[in-house]
């Protein structure tokens, strides 16, 4: 103990010297024992020598292209860190994934703990068991159900704002709602459509996790409350004002993601060191911001007493096997958990399917005229769950932009149980750190073809079912696979199905390539599309 806050006390440039000589000596004594006997797998030499390969990597935010190269490179088995190996192969996804296996989450998953550990990080079987029982029954396809208007609500407020800015654009006026802005041109509005989403998805979750919105639709900007001190929020449960101030939460949740997915990747002795690094401190302050905005909006939720049918009120009346409810910190940290899996996985997900969309003007027209013939004449430009749930080029196109954009692309680590493995031809031993990428088996071309690049719809009326069925991967296999899952489908037919049925959607600029950033996820950095109203 006394070592390391000796440590915490140097400053950054000694602590990156000592850095340095650690990681390199640690390494070192690791390639040289090989204690998991991955000698003989490929790799690029110093991913076998050091997890600092992979942090690179990471924090230049595009792990999952520069992996799927070099499993083109080499193969199924890629080294990617001296006890990380990659796996290539669909079939791997059960052992690996899947219910019965015994693998759990590594210690990647401790850089992404705030507050106390939540369903998505928590790393014992017990304790995530406990957190999955009370959580699941919230998100079954029933209980989703009466979480449709809460969705629809905001899905009007965007159109809403999409309607405005393009009656004010068709007489050539600009302006400056939303990030960049927006412009009318050519009978179009002109607007990077990504923050957009993004303030679509926060107010929807921010409505459902923490009883009211963030207000980003109507303010037309990222800007969300957070509690200035954490500890008097918390007081603050029994009654009385929290104080915030307001913050970007949707950048944020960047810059915790690039932070958390990097530092992850460091062995956990390093980490502290590693936080004293000033690329480290923004990412640290980045978890601090986002636990202060759901301390803030819990309490906030807490202290005015709602008969609301939502995610905080199921959450506050879940019972674990005992009988018990949540503590008011378990209460607050898994408010945050939804906020955090549920919001930017939503948002980037519907940038990517539009872009496609737009992209790709014959896949446009197909989905506009499946839309026009399941929605008829409604009046009502907000589609309903009823009317969207079964369209089938509907779901393939969302399911095809899925695959190719692969929202969640990196392989989720898991560690090998007592007693060893085998997959995919080989033993591993216990304590081995294994993942299968999904951004690669997304593009095997054994399963989805040789146009694998190709953005196709059609390949899903044409290709294996089961094969595909065991291969597309967006939302995890086994227990800890998306719990959101039901209402994260429902979320994007409805967006997308309102959404393209009343506009139609070109590229401001077909020639440039969709330019994404990784931490966690693997995130548009923006969209900049044209937008006309299609009953103009
Ligand atoms: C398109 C949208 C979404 C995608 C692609 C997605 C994808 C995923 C993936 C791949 C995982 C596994 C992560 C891992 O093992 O490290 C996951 C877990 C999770 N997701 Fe989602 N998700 C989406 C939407 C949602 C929504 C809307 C919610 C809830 C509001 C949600 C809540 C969760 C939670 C709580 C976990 C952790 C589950 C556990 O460990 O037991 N997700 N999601």
């Amino acid at each position: 103990m006394a070592i390391v806050e000796t440590l915490l006390e140097l400053d950054w440039k000694a602590v990156l010297g000592l850095f340095v000589a650690v990681v390199l000596v640690g390494h070192v004594v690791a390639y040289v024992s090989d204690s998991h006997g991955l000698r003989s797998f490929p790799g690029p030499i110093l991913a076998k020598l050091s997890d600092l390969w992979l942090a690179r990597v990471a924090a230049n935010g595009h792990r999952s292209e520069v992996v799927h190269e070099l499993h083109e490179k080499y193969g199924t088995f890629v080294r990617i860190a001296p006890n990380h190996l990659s796996i290539a192969d669909p079939d791997a996804l059960q052992i690996v994934y899947g219910h019965g296996n015994g693998t759990l989450k590594s210690e990647f998953y401790d850089a992404f703990v705030s507050i106390q550990r939540g369903l998505f990080n928590s790393r014992s079987r017990p304790e995530h068991a406990r957190k999955r029982k009370i959580v699941s029954h919230i998100f079954s396809q029933k209980n989703v159900l009466e979480f449709e208007p809460h969705i629809r609500l905001y899905v009007r407020q965007l159109i809403g704002q999409w309607d405005r800015l393009y009656d004010a654009g068709a007489k050539g006026l600009s302006g400056d709602d939303g990030e960049g802005g927006w412009k009318g041109r050519d009978g179009r509005v002109w607007l990077d459509c990504l923050p957009w989403y993004n303030y679509l998805a926060f107010d929807i979750i921010g409505d459902l996790a923490f009883g009211s919105p963030f207000g980003m639709l109507k303010t037309c900007k990222d800007s969300t409350p957070v509690a200035v001190s954490h500890k008097s929020a918390m007081a603050a449960y029994g009654g009385g004002e929290v104080q915030v101030v307001h913050i970007p939460a949707v950048q944020i949740l960047n810059d915790r993601g690039v932070y958390s997915a990097s530092l992850g990747v460091i062995p956990p002795l390093l980490r502290p060191l590693a936080k004293k690094l000033p690329w480290f401190s923004k990412g640290s302050r980045a978890v601090k911001d986002l636990a202060g905005i759901a301390i803030a909006a819990v309490a906030k939720r807490l202290t005015t007493p709602s008969d609301r049918v939502d995610l905080l009120a199921k959450l506050q009346q879940g019972r674990d096997d005992e009988g018990n409810l949540m503590g008011r910190e378990e209460l607050t940290a898994e408010a945050l958990t939804q906020l955090i899996a549920g919001s930017d996985t939503t948002s980037n997900s519907s940038c990517a399917i539009t872009y496609h969309l737009a992209r790709n003007p014959h896949v446009q027209a197909k989905l506009h005229k499946e839309l026009d013939e399941a929605m008829g004449n409604d009046d009502d430009p907000v589609a309903t769950y009823e009317q969207v749930k079964k369209l089938p080029y509907l779901e393939a196109v969302i399911n095809e932009a899925l695959r190719i954009h692969s929202t969640s692309g990196i392989g989720l680590p898991r560690l090998v149980p007592e007693g060893g493995l085998q997959v995919s031809g080989h033993f591993f031993p216990e304590g081995t750190v294994l993942s299968v990428p999904t951004y690669t088996i997304h593009r095997d071309r054994e399963v989805w073809g040789d146009d694998v690049d190709a953005f196709r719809p059609e390949r899903w009326f044409e290709q294996d079912e089961k094969a595909i069925q065991k291969t597309f991967n967006p939302f995890s296999y086994g227990p800890r696979s998306c719990v959101g899952r039901n209402l994260a489908s429902m979320e994007l037919l409805i967006i997308i199905g309102s959404i393209l049925r009343r506009y139609h959607f070109v590229l401001e600029n077909p020639d440039k390539p969709f330019e994404t950033m990784e931490g966690f996820l693997r995130k548009p950095v923006d969209c900049a599309v044209g937008i006309k109203k299609r009953n103009a």
